[in-house]
């Protein structure tokens, strides 16, 4: 097992051959994509494609705006007066940032799971069944059959089976951040955004995650922002490089870490700035 901060790990033996990955069909399509915090333009002219089932790395020096495309992607920005999208992010024909759609809409099948694991103050059970009875009516099996159905997905059932009544805050941080990946996928996404998901956890827990990510693009399209490039290497399909707001080149991760186009990536990627 490679360790998350291992410094001989080399990043070019990492990427595994992904032949498959640049074939799937676009699960989000993002076209002339403007983002503006009040009068800062944080992301500007960005198109870039998301392939479906498969996992997106997103990369790039701190401030690059990263986790502001993760927040468009499920139309966080709506929380907070100030801060607008131009352009359009198609998911499935809608776009996403049209004024029209209902962003509650567009979170049940757009996922976050945040840097820093955040179970509520209640049971696991409780933690799960919480988000699914905001959007579905279940009877009691019908619940605990969803509930086993997700920590089995999330890869903690066998760790939470015999204590799913007691306190999620009574859970490793490793646990705890796993199972915040079972209530996102308890609702039933199509898409799953990770915001630096292991950036708080031990290397064994970081790899249990990483581990995690691989079974779940089997159901799910995933995207991850990190600023770990082993992270990127290992997990992702596609991996893309911002720099200062824009999009500087998205490839599949081979390429990027072992042959990138532009000389920013190559800098970013060996080390010579970030
Ligand atoms: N709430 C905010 N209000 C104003 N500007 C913001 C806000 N959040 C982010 N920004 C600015 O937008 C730009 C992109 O920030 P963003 O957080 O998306 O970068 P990032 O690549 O995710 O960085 P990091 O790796 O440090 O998390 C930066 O210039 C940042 O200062």
């Amino acid at each position: 097992m490679t360790s998350a901060v291992d410094p001989t790990f080399n990043l070019a033996s990492a990427v595994g051959a992904k032949p498959d990955a640049p074939q799937a069909p676009a699960k989000i399509k993002v076209e002339n994509l403007q983002f503006y915090y009040g009068s800062n333009h944080a992301l500007r002219n960005i198109n870039f494609e998301v392939p479906e089932k498969r996992v997106t790395a997103m990369i790039g020096p701190s401030g690059c705006g990263k986790s502001t495309l993760l927040r468009v992607f499920n139309r966080m920005f709506d929380l907070y007066p100030g801060q607008r999208a131009e352009g359009s992010v198609m998911f499935d024909g809608v776009n996403i940032v049209g004024k029209e759609l209902d962003p509650t809409i567009v979170r049940t099948r757009i996922g976050m799971v945040f840097q820093k694991p955040t179970p509520f103050p209640m049971s696991i059970y409780d933690n799960i069944a919480f988000g699914v009875k905001l959007h579905e009516r279940l009877s009691k099996s019908q619940m605990d059959e969803r509930v086993e159905w997700c920590l089995r997905k999330a890869a903690i059932w066998d760790e939470t089976k015999d204590r799913l009544h007691t306190s999620a805050l009574g859970m490793s941080g490793g646990q705890q951040q796993r199972l915040c990946i079972a209530r996102t996928i308890a609702v039933k996404p199509e898409v799953i955004l990770l915001d630096e998901p292991t950036s708080a956890l031990d290397p064994i827990s970081t790899s249990k995650i990483e581990d995690l990510i691989d079974e779940l693009k089997q159901d799910f399209t995933i995207v991850i922002v990190t600023h770990n490039m082993q992270q990127a290497a290992r997990c992702a399909d596609m991996t893309a490089f911002f720099y200062l707001g824009e999009l500087i080149e998205v490839a599949p991760s081979d390429v990027i870490f072992t042959n990138p186009k532009e000389i920013k990536t190559r800098d970013y990627i060996t080390g010579r700035f970030g």
